[in-house]
Order: C-alpha cells, then sequence, then structure tokens
C-alpha cells in the first residue's frame, strides 16, 4: 500500500472505530434507559401492585371484622366463638377435648398430682423428679405469711366475701414484694401459687375464731394436703378428701381463653405488672356466670333435702327460666369432660367420707343433672359436682371459689408468660350503634 492509501485506510479504520465505538456507547445508553425504564415500570408495577394488595389486605379485613361483628351478634354477644389469638398452653378443643400443654386431662387427673401439672403449666414441660421435688420446696418456702399481710388479714371483716380478700391478698403482695427483675413474674407465680391457701385459711379462723393459726403444716405437704390440714386445724388429714382436693386442683388449673384468664392477658398487655393481672383475674373470676358458680351451685343444693324438694326446685326454675347454676358453658355444648371426673369424688366421699360425706346430696345432685340434661339439654360444668365434692371434703361454702384461685394461679401465670413473651395491646374494636351528628346544646338551653 503507498503513502496515501495507508493514510486513508488508517483514517477509515479510525472512523470504523469511532463509530462503532459511539454506536456502542448509544446502545449502551439507551441500554440503560431501557433497564432504567423497565425499572421504572417494575418499580410502578410493584408500587401498584403492593398498594393494591395492601388495600385487598385491608378490605379483606374489614369484611373478617364486619363478619366477625356479625358473627358476635348472631351468637348473642359476648364473642362467643371468636378466636382471639394463639395460645400453646391448653386446648378446651372441640373434637380434641381438654389437654394441657399436649396432655390429656383424663390422663393428668389420674396418674399426676397438682404440683406436677402446675410446673407443665407454668414451664412447659412434666418435671423430672429432682425438679418436682425442688418446686415442691420452693412451694413450701412460700407459703410463709410476712407479718404485715397478717395485719391486714385481720382487719378484714369476716362479713366480706373471701374473694374480695383474695383479691386483696395478690394485691397488697404486690405492694410489699413488687415484681422486679430480681424478683421476677416465674418467683412471683411461685409465690402466690403458695401464699394463696395459708392466707385464705389465716383469714378464715382469724375471722371467725380468732385462732392465729401457723401456715406451715408438714414441710413436704402438698398444697391440698396443706390446705386440708389448715381448714381443718388438724395435724392429719383424710386421704380421700387431699384426694379429692389435688383432683379438684388439676381440674381447675387452666381453661384457655375464659374469662378471667383473657382479663389476666388484657391487663398486661399493657405492660402492667404481674400482680394486677392476677388482681384483675380474681375480680373476673368471683362472678357466679364464672368461677363464682361453685358457691352458688351449694347454695341451693344445701336448701334440698329430698328428691321432692329438688323436683319442687326444678320445677320452678324451669317455669321462671331461671338459671341453673353449674349448668351449661360457653364452649362444652356436650358436656364438660372435666364433670364425670369431679363427679366420681362426689360419688366416692358420698360412700367412704365417715365425717363429711352426704349419701343424699350425692343422689339429689345426680337427680338434678338427670333432670337438667333430659329436660333442658344443658350438662353440668365443673363447677356443679365441685360443689358437693367440696362440701363432702368440709369446706365452708364461701371458700369454694377462693380455692378456684389457688388452682387456676397457674393457668393465669401461664397466659401472662405466653402474652408477655409475644405482646400486643390487646384492644379490640366495638361496632358503633350509637347517635350521630347531633349539635352541641350550650349547658344553658339543655332541658
Ligand atoms: C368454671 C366455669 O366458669 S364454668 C361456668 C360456670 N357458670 C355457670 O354454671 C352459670 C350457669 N350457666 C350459664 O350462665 C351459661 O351456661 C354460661 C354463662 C356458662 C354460658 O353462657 P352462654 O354460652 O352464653 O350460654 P348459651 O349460649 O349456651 O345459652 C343458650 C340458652 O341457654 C340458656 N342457659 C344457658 N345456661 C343455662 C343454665 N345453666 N340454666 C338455664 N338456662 C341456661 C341461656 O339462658 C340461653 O337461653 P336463651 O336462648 O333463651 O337466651
Ligand atoms: O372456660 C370457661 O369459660 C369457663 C371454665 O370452664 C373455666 O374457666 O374453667
Amino acid at each position: 500500500m503507498k503513502g496515501l492509501e495507508m493514510t486513508q485506510f488508517i483514517t477509515s479504520l479510525t472512523s470504523l472505530y469511532t463509530f462503532s465505538f459511539s454506536f456502542q456507547q448509544r446502545h449502551r445508553e439507551i441500554n440503560i434507559k431501557a433497564i432504567k425504564s423497565d425499572n421504572v415500570k417494575i418499580f410502578q408495577r410493584n408500587y401498584y401492585k403492593k398498594s393494591e394488595n395492601q388495600l385487598i389486605t385491608n378490605l379483606k379485613k374489614r369484611k373478617k371484622s364486619k363478619q366477625m361483628a356479625e358473627k358476635t351478634k348472631k351468637s348473642g354477644g359476648g364473642l362467643a366463638g371468636i378466636v382471639a389469638g394463639d395460645s400453646a398452653i391448653s386446648t378446651v378443643g372441640i373434637g380434641m377435648g381438654l389437654n394441657y400443654r399436649g396432655y390429656d386431662i383424663v390422663d393428668l387427673a389420674k396418674n399426676s398430682t397438682f404440683e406436677d401439672v402446675a410446673y407443665l403449666i407454668l414451664f412447659g414441660k412434666l418435671p423430672t423428679s429432682k425438679q418436682l421435688e425442688e418446686f415442691l420446696d420452693q412451694i413450701v418456702k412460700a407459703r410463709s405469711l410476712p407479718s404485715q399481710l397478717k395485719d391486714i388479714l385481720e382487719r378484714i371483716p369476716v362479713d366480706v366475701h373471701p374473694m374480695d380478700m383474695m383479691r386483696t391478698v395478690s394485691s397488697f403482695l404486690g405492694l410489699i414484694e413488687p415484681e422486679t427483675k430480681e424478683n421476677d413474674q416465674y418467683k412471683v407465680a411461685i409465690r402466690l401459687l403458695g401464699i394463696f391457701g395459708p392466707a385464705m385459711a389465716y383469714w378464715y379462723h382469724f375471722a371467725h375464731s380468732g385462732v392465729r393459726i401457723t401456715e406451715q403444716t408438714g414441710p413436704k405437704d402438698t398444697i391440698a394436703c396443706n390446705l386440708v390440714k389448715l381448714l381443718h386445724l388438724s395435724q392429719t388429714a383424710d386421704p380421700i378428701i387431699v384426694k379429692a382436693v389435688d383432683v379438684s386442683l388439676i381440674l381447675y388449673a387452666e381453661h384457655d381463653f375464659n374469662a378471667s384468664t383473657f382479663a389476666a392477658r388484657v391487663t398486661v398487655s399493657t405492660l402492667a405488672d404481674f400482680y394486677s393481672g392476677i388482681t384483675t383475674a380474681i375480680g373476673t373470676l368471683r362472678g357466679p356466670l364464672h368461677g363464682g358458680a361453685n358457691e352458688a351451685v351449694m347454695q341451693y343444693l344445701q336448701n334440698i333435702h329430698s328428691i321432692e324438694e329438688a323436683n319442687a326446685f326444678l320445677n320452678e326454675s324451669f317455669k321462671s327460666k331461671k338459671l341453673i347454676m353449674g349448668f351449661g358453658h360457653r364452649v362444652y355444648k356436650n358436656g364438660d369432660p372435666r364433670s364425670d371426673i369431679i363427679k366420681e369424688y362426689s360419688k366416692l366421699l358420698s360412700e367412704k367420707q365417715p365425717k363429711y360425706g352426704k349419701k343424699l346430696l350425692y343422689q339429689v345432685s345426680e337427680h338434678i343433672e338427670t333432670r337438667v340434661v333430659n329436660e333442658k339439654k344443658k350438662f353440668p360444668n365443673l363447677d356443679f359436682y365441685s360443689a358437693s365434692t367440696y362440701h363432702q371434703c368440709g369446706v365452708p361454702t364461701e371458700l369454694f371459689t377462693p380455692i378456684f384461685v389457688m388452682s387456676r394461679i397457674t393457668g393465669w401465670a401461664a397466659h401472662i408468660f405466653e402474652q408477655r413473651a409475644n405482646n400486643k395491646l390487646i384492644r379490640p374494636t366495638s361496632n358503633y350503634t350509637g347517635p350521630q351528628k347531633l349539635s352541641f346544646v350550650p349547658l344553658s338551653q339543655r332541658l
């Protein structure tokens, strides 16, 4: 190639390269733009999709709460049938029966003790024998009544309802032994588990006869045994009575989102302290539609002295559509699985307990059960046969519901732990049914 041709060749090569470079550059820019605009599109698409999803979710939520409001309305209110949250503590499950942490209540009542079950409910698994022994030691220590609490108990009059005294015990202990980092929720739970029985017995005996009891009985006495000895002011306790009380404590220990437990969860969901949760729960348990029913059952049973009187009571109740305490249940519409278990003990005591056993009381109870089931299709709940069981254990009627507290402290505590472990403020919404758009009336113009 000649010099000129060479120069032309290099020039055209250069321009080709420049063209190709600028083409590639341009192409890259176009690509970047395309990618950018694609991203924008993707972003926009995702954004709209997200807001669309959000909208759908919100609409679904709104539809669900509307359905729930309608369901609540249809079911007659009271949040009947409404699932209010998750819990791994017990099932009052339709079709699954009642179980605590996966163990059937029938097996627990047959093979366990209340301390065993309390440990299971509080800590999620059955204890080893060493753990159970240590747990009982802690409970025995927790029985000791501080002098300030004794002072308070001595000032509570004899004619108050013992549930108000129990509520005060929880509240007052919260003053003198508050929940702190050191005195944590587990320690407080065990303290209350240990102290409720002795505090109740201390108040009861002092208020009725001025006797100051010693809260400790034996160093290995279970809660049931300690309670029976304290109530009867005796060094010994009938094993049948102790067993009946022990089984009743197992049956009363836990029952998912019942009113008192739910109340405790609501209270601690505001980050309130443990004692506030328990004090709330005791107040909620007190009413006769819930825990107070065991006492209410005994109040009518004690006025019935024959099958004829039982019939007269039932005829009158059916006629006037009166609630028959100890029957019906929010969840169990075909029978409470705990009722058959406690009924066995009521029967056993009526046959075998020489001092407190009453054959007629059991017969009358069974007669009432048969008629209410056959004629009203309402089944006995745990409170119905607990009444005749406690009565035949020599427990004063007004202490029936406080004994429920001694047991349910385990369920309440476990629910407080569970609520706190994954807390969210419990605050539902109401369906507003009041007046709207009223014009304000100044005070001077109001009629
Ligand atoms: C450990 C515990 O807390 S267990 C419960 C202890 N409570 C009692 O024993 C109190 C007596 N029982 C009752 O009041 C109720 O059965 C409750 C509160 C336990 C459950 O209430 P709900 O679920 O609202 O009852 P449910 O919807 O099944 O009632 C349907 C109907 O049966 C009636 N009914 C329910 N229980 C009874 C009863 N024990 N005696 C007479 N009628 C009853 C209701 O009044 C209602 O009648 P209505 O339709 O004419 O208004
Ligand atoms: O679950 C309920 O509503 C009441 C009850 O039986 C319990 O608390 O033991």
